[in-house]
């Protein structure tokens, strides 16, 4: 199968910082859900980051989705990919006094034809129906004329996976999706999450600090340790104690 993210003796570190990653090499296939795992400071973010372009590294090759690039990818390789990604973060991002359709509408800018995309009202009537369609997948249709402020924090993370969905993306990138909701709420979210983007296809990267969000919802955990891959091994093959001892020294 197709690869989707590959690196090869990936090097980073910030200026004026110690070197944060010293020769990472992943493969990530399509269709597959990866949890990225390691302690406070590791280099998680810093990895995503490093995936779609957004920050510059040292040395080594990144390839996602096609495009091969070293340090940063080039000003057109940058734009296909942001095309074919769909992002969550801990924070939703949500224009909270916006409704919660025309936030969904809002994940179709910057693809092409779509520079109505900013509100719902004067929206391209395709890029409406597929945001309504994408609410009904996260189970809010009946939400989508609330405003994003009177929703919870559960209600408001599946509305930014809409918004991401309806990028119709390849690969999905998540940094700590459910880190900032209830064990409860973040169970929930992480379960659709997982199952929308396998019924669909979309290869998906999440970093998590929650071992059951890791051994839960991914196909495998990729564990970053010391500046390098600890462990890439299938879900399957991977216990708690295995996963524990990403944390300790
Ligand atoms: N913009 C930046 N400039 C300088 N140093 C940075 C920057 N961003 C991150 N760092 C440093 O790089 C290292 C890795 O940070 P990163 O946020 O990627 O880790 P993480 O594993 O995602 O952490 P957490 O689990 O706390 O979110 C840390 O030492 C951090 O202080």
């Amino acid at each position: 199968m197709m690869d989707v993210i590959s690196t090869q003796g990936l090097k980073k570190g910030y200026a004026n910082g110690k070197p944060v990653f010293s020769g990472v090499d992943i493969r990530i296939r399509s269709g597959e859900r990866v949890a990225l795992v390691g302690a406070n400071g590791v280099g998680k973010s810093t990895l995503l980051k490093c995936l779609i372009g957004h920050t510059a590294f040292c040395d080594g090759e990144i390839s996602t989705l096609g495009e091969a690039f070293c340090r940063t990818p080039n000003g057109s390789q940058l734009k296909r990919m942001r095309q074919q990604i769909g992002f969550v973060f801990q924070h939703h991002g949500l224009v909270r006094r916006q409704s919660v359709l025309t936030n969904v509408v809002h994940g179709k800018l910057g693809l092409p034809g779509t520079w109505r995309a900013w509100h719902q009202a004067i929206a391209e009537r395709e890029s409406r129906e597929e945001a309504m369609d994408a609410l009904d997948q996260v189970k809010l249709s009946h939400k989508a004329t609330a405003r994003a402020d009177e929703l919870s924090g559960g209600q408001a993370q599946r509305v930014a996976i809409a918004r991401a969905l309806v990028r119709k993306p390849r690969l999905m990138i998540a940094d700590e999706p459910a880190a900032s909701l209830d064990p409860t709420a973040g169970r929930d979210v992480m379960a659709l999450f997982s199952d929308l983007v396998r019924e669909k296809g979309i290869t998906l990267v999440y970093t998590t600090h929650d071992m059951d969000h890791a051994l839960s919802f991914a196909d495998r955990i990729v564990a970053l340790k010391a500046g390098r891959v600890h462990f890439d091994l299938p879900v399957a093959d991977v216990d708690r104690e295995r996963l524990e001892g990403v944390f300790h020294a």
